[in-house]
């Protein structure tokens, strides 16, 4: 990777060196989303059909009906080895008690006499999620998304995922309590979940991670007026940062870097340290190491827009990151909870040297689902309370609308909204009656 020396560089430079990679800019990649949009809103299934073809090589006759049924299901699910069936069910555990933990609690109080304000919450009805299999079947992105669904009760759970699905895919969401599987992926995916077709359902949000096309496809569906959904986040190509001191393993920052730049050529991975020896020791450990990658085609391509900075120390190092925002950051250092207090922005914080990033795609507990693009400045990591809807409730008394209802009229009359004002005039006139 390419070392730059952060004090050295101008504030443009700097901007310009912490810039995700160029495919991510791509001006042709709006359109061509927007085509797929267009096709699967006006043509429905007809359309999935020809882009399950096109993209992933598949026509109806390959995959049988676009939802799988129930006889598919137990098929794929008997296929699967005891030994990832066990994997899955440990990982499944972990994600499940540490996202049963985030229960809604609801508030129920008075803000004055007679004042009761209340902050509930209901499940979201009609849930979207989306499971990449375009390069890697990501099975653990099932347990991410389909076990906070069920927790937080969503009804209806509808899964989509490229062509053909991975056996284990099948499995995990069949063992979370998925039922509707469809297979179509990429924008042609997140269009028949927006708008509907003959037989995929519209949903209210979707979920999940996917390549550069699912979501711009999210984005684009998300300020649709032909539809009404929402998304979870932009949660693109893979991205991870790791800030080092002198006292950390090169070959353990090598692994951890080669493990998001082998998610796609699109990813990025940035190393900030304070130690020259550690910049040039990581680089040597990368070619050795990326030398026996079977994806090495794909990371090789994420470490060309991929960049070591050697700063003065490591409060700058945490500049350095909370400036880029990255989906994940790993802390290598001698005291990485020092470090962490400096943190302002990152989708999940992985610390110290036996931490490495790939225990949270997986089986921590932790959601793995993240903000990239750096809008972890402001988007927080997939939780229970994105399957959920709070609203408020408030109700008044008598006596707490004599208390309340003066200033609010003051209020409805300076903004010149007569009828605002009326609406509690007419309440105080009768109980003085
Ligand atoms: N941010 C997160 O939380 C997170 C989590 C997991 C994975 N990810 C990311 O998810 C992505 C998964 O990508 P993937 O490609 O393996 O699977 P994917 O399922 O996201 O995309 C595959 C689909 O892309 C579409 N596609 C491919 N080339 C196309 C083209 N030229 N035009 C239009 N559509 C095209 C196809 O329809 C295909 O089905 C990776 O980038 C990974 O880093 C992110
Ligand atoms: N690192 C990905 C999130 O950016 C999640 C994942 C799933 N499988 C492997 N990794
Ligand atoms: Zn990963």
């Amino acid at each position: 990777m390419e070392i730059l020396t952060w004090s050295t560089l101008s504030t443009a430079e700097q901007k310009t060196a912490l810039k995700r990679s160029p495919l991510i800019g791509d001006s042709g990649l709006e359109q061509s989303v927007r085509a797929i949009l267009d096709a699967v809103a006006t043509r429905g299934d007809a359309a999935i059909q020809e882009f399950n073809q096109k993209f992933d090589g598949f026509n109806n006759a390959n995959i049988g009906e676009l939802r799988m049924g129930e006889a598919e299901i137990a098929a794929a699910s008997a296929r699967v080895s005891p030994e990832l069936k066990a994997a899955i069910s440990k990982a499944m555990a972990n994600i499940d008690v540490f996202h049963s933990a985030q229960q809604f609690r609801p508030i129920d109080m008075e803000t004055e006499a007679g004042v009761r304000c209340e902050l509930r919450s209901e499940p979201i009805e009609k849930v979207g999620l989306y499971i990449p299999g375009g390069s890697a079947p990501l099975i653990s992105t099932v347990m991410m998304l389909a076990l906070p669904a069920k927790i937080a009760g969503c009804e209806q759970r509808v899964l989509v995922s490229p062509p053909p699905i991975n056996d284990a895919i099948i499995y995990a969401a069949n063992a979370c309590g998925i039922t509707e599987i469809y297979q179509v992926g990429g924008a042609q995916a997140i269009a028949a979940l927006a708008f509907g077709t003959e037989t995929i359902p519209a949903v209210d949000k979707i979920f999940g991670p996917g390549n550069r096309y699912v979501t711009e496809a999210k984005r684009l569906v998300s300020q649709d007026g032909r539809c009404t959904v929402c998304i979870d986040m932009p949660a693109g190509p893979s991205e991870v940062l790791v800030i080092a001191d002198s006292d950390a393993n090169c070959e353990f920052i090598a692994a951890d870097l080669l493990s998001q730049a082998e998610h796609g050529p699109d990813s990025q991975v940035i190393l900030v340290t304070d130690s020259q020896a550690i910049a040039d020791g990581v680089n040597d450990a990368l070619t050795r190491q990326l030398a026996v990658l079977p994806r090495q085609d794909i990371a090789a391509t994420a470490l060309l827009s991929s960049r070591t900075f050697v700063v003065d120390d490591m409060l700058q190092a945490a500049q350095v990151s909370n400036q880029y925002g990255p989906e994940h950051l790993i802390i290598q250092t001698r005291f990485p909870r020092e470090v962490l207090k400096n943190i302002r922005a990152a989708g999940s914080v992985f610390l110290g040297a036996y931490t490495p990033e790939s225990v949270g795609d997986y089986a921590s507990g932790t959601n793995h689902v993240l903000p990239t693009y750096g809008y972890s400045r402001a988007v927080s990591s997939l939780s229970l309370a994105d399957f959920s809807r709070r609203f408020t409730v408030q109700e008044l008394s008598a006596k707490g609308l004599i208390g309340l209802g003066q200033a609010v009229m003051t209020l409805a009359s300076n903004e010149l909204l007569d009828a605002h004002k009326n609406a509690v005039a007419v309440r105080l006139a009768s109980l003085e009656k």
